[in-house]
């Protein structure tokens, strides 16, 4: 068992009652899963204060404490540490706990409002391609060479990141890739990570129900770049109006990517078609089986990652040529009555607009667009009415319809995305309430040539109403509608 001195370095206290010999049997941050012997954190959270859950841990077995306030009356039996800030303290105690795991592997973060899962997914194949033992902590999965786990977040809490990261190493991987959200970075989820690369993608509208303002948000995502290390590089979207603020104050071996500025890595698009992206990265022509612009900018991100990272150019530019797809990122089929139909992850306004713009410029013909595509609830509301605009604006007919409207009215969230369209657009739009229904009326709607986008759900594999998940799968959905009308 681990002695909570051992445990405590680079913590930053403030007080200390009791005795640091006391033995560490696991760490919690939620007294529920408190045992004997446990660490609790208290942390102070949206909802919960967690320092009201101090005596519930102490009465399941908690013989360590760690709060910002230690409570006025304390127990004889247990050790209280008062630290300047719990969340902090427990992504310290983590590292510490699993023995500095990021130090001995190369821990790549991505940090961005789009694109995240899509670059970590594709260093993870390209990497794996190589012959070396990778691991991935991403929105869609985390894998530890092979070895698969469920996510439950984009970017996992400390403990779990710590703990995936102690695995890895045990299992030989050498590069973790992962995806750095900026609730983790906020919520101190990424503190004390060794990483020797951040890369950020872009920042547009999202999640401004969480950061309160816009500002607040790219501070956020800033703050990943302001703790790098002299020795890792900050690789930057300099196209992106924000990329050049992610560099402001960092220390690390500042790199830039970009398609239509002067950048350390610089790429151009020859060709953008349903079959792939011809490139020219670096001065060298490379065909990649990816669709659309946004596209070109996480294969370079992912080149200049690899490049950095010491793979030789033209080693990495024929890995690129080779990468598939990421699940749920723009996966498409063509039906045997010849509808094209695509399933995708955009559930932010820059995403819908950038994937909507893609199927626009590499559609052949007068073929429609139909799109499928809804809000999460308990979510930024102000993304609703722009989805709406943007939708209506760039599709032939759109359907609008429930993603997870978890504790909201499903007819509400709609309604409010329904205010943004435009007048001249009134009559392209339906609404839909059951998502299944709704993706059924796109498939009746389509003929011969027509484009469906479902948009919004990806990878995902349930809907959330009122608290309670079922399964549920866009592609899934799709294929069998389609199949079922055309045969
Ligand atoms: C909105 C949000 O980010 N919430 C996070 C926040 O929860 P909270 O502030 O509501 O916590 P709380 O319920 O008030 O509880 C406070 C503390 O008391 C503890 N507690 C609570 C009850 C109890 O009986 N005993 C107890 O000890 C809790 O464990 C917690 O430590 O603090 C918790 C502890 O750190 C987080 O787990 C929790 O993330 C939740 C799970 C979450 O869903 N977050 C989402 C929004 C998120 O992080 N998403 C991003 C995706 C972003 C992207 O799309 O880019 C992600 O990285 O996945
Ligand atoms: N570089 C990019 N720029 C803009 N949009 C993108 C980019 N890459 C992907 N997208 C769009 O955004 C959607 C989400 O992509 P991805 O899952 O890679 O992003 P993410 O940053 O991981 O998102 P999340 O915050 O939900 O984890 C894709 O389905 C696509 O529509
Ligand atoms: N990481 C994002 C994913 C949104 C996906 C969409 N399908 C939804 O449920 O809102 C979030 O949790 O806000
Ligand atoms: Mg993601």
């Amino acid at each position: 068992m681990k002695v909570l001195k051992d445990i405590l370095f680079k913590v930053n206290v403030n007080a200390i009652v009791g005795n640091t010999t006391v033995g560490v049997s696991t760490i919690e941050f939620d007294s529920r899963k408190v045992v004997n012997n446990s660490l609790f954190v208290a942390q102070k959270g949206l909802v919960f204060d967690g320092h009201k859950f101090i005596d519930k841990a102490i009465e399941l077995g908690a013989k360590t404490i760690v709060c910002e306030e230690i409570p006025e009356n304390c127990n004889s039996e247990v050790t209280y540490v008062e630290v300047k800030n719990s969340d902090s303290a427990l992504a310290i105690l983590a590292s510490n706990y699993y023995n500095n795991p990021s130090s001995e592997l190369k821990l790549i973060g991505v940090t961005g409002t789009n694109g995240k899962t899509t670059i970590a997914t594709l260093l993870y194949q390209l990497f794996s391609n190589l012959g070396y033992k990778v691991g991935l902590l991403s929105t869609v999965k985390v894998l530890v060479d092979k070895k698969e786990y469920a996510a439950t977040h984009t970017t996992p809490n400390s403990l779990q990141i710590n703990k995936y990261l102690s695995e890895m190493l045990n299992d030989g991987v050498e590069y973790c890739f992962m995806e750095v959200s900026s609730h983790g970075i906020h919520q101190k989820r990424t503190e004390g990570l060794e990483f020797v690369g951040g890369v950020f993608t872009n920042l547009t509208h999202d999640h401004l129900d969480y950061h309160e303002t816009f500002k607040d948000y790219r501070d956020v995502k800033k703050a990943f770049f302001d703790s790098l290390p002299k020795s890792a590089f900050a690789l930057v979207n300099v196209d992106d109006k924000n990329g050049e603020v992610m560099l402001q104050n960092t220390v690390a071996n500042k790199q830039t990517y970009a398609l239509k500025t002067m950048a350390n890595f610089k790429a151009k698009i020859l060709e953008n078609q349903f079959s792939g992206l011809l490139l020219n990265i670096d001065n060298s022509e490379v065909w990649a089986k990816l669709i659309g612009s946004f596209n070109a900018y996480n294969l370079l991100a992912v080149y200049g990652v690899a490049t950095l990272l010491g793979v030789e150019k033209t080693e990495a530019l024929t890995e690129i040529s080779k990468l598939g797809n990421v699940s749920g990122r723009f996966e498409y089929f063509i039906s045997e009555g010849d509808i094209t139909a695509i399933v995708d992850y955009a559930h932010t306004p820059d995403a819908l607009k950038n994937v909507l713009e893609t199927i626009n410029d590499i559609r052949t013909g007068n073929e429609q667009v139909i799109t499928v595509v809804g809000c999460g609830g308990d979510r930024d509301k102000a993304k609703r009415p722009v989805m709406g605009r943007i939708a209506a604006l760039l599709s032939s007919q759109v359907i609008f319809t429930s993603d997870n409207p978890r504790s909201e009215n499903a007819q509400t969230i709609i309604d409010e995305i329904e205010v943004g369209v435009e007048p001249q657009d009134y009559k392209k739009t339906l609404s839909v309430l059951d998502r299944r229904q709704a993706i059924k009326t796109a498939a009746k709607l389509s003929k011969k040539g027509d484009i469906i986008l479902i948009a919004g759900k990806g990878h995902e594999t349930y809907q959330e109403i009122n608290g309670e998940r079922s399964y549920f799968n866009d592609y899934k959905e799709i294929s069998e509608i389609l199949n079922a009308i055309e045969n």
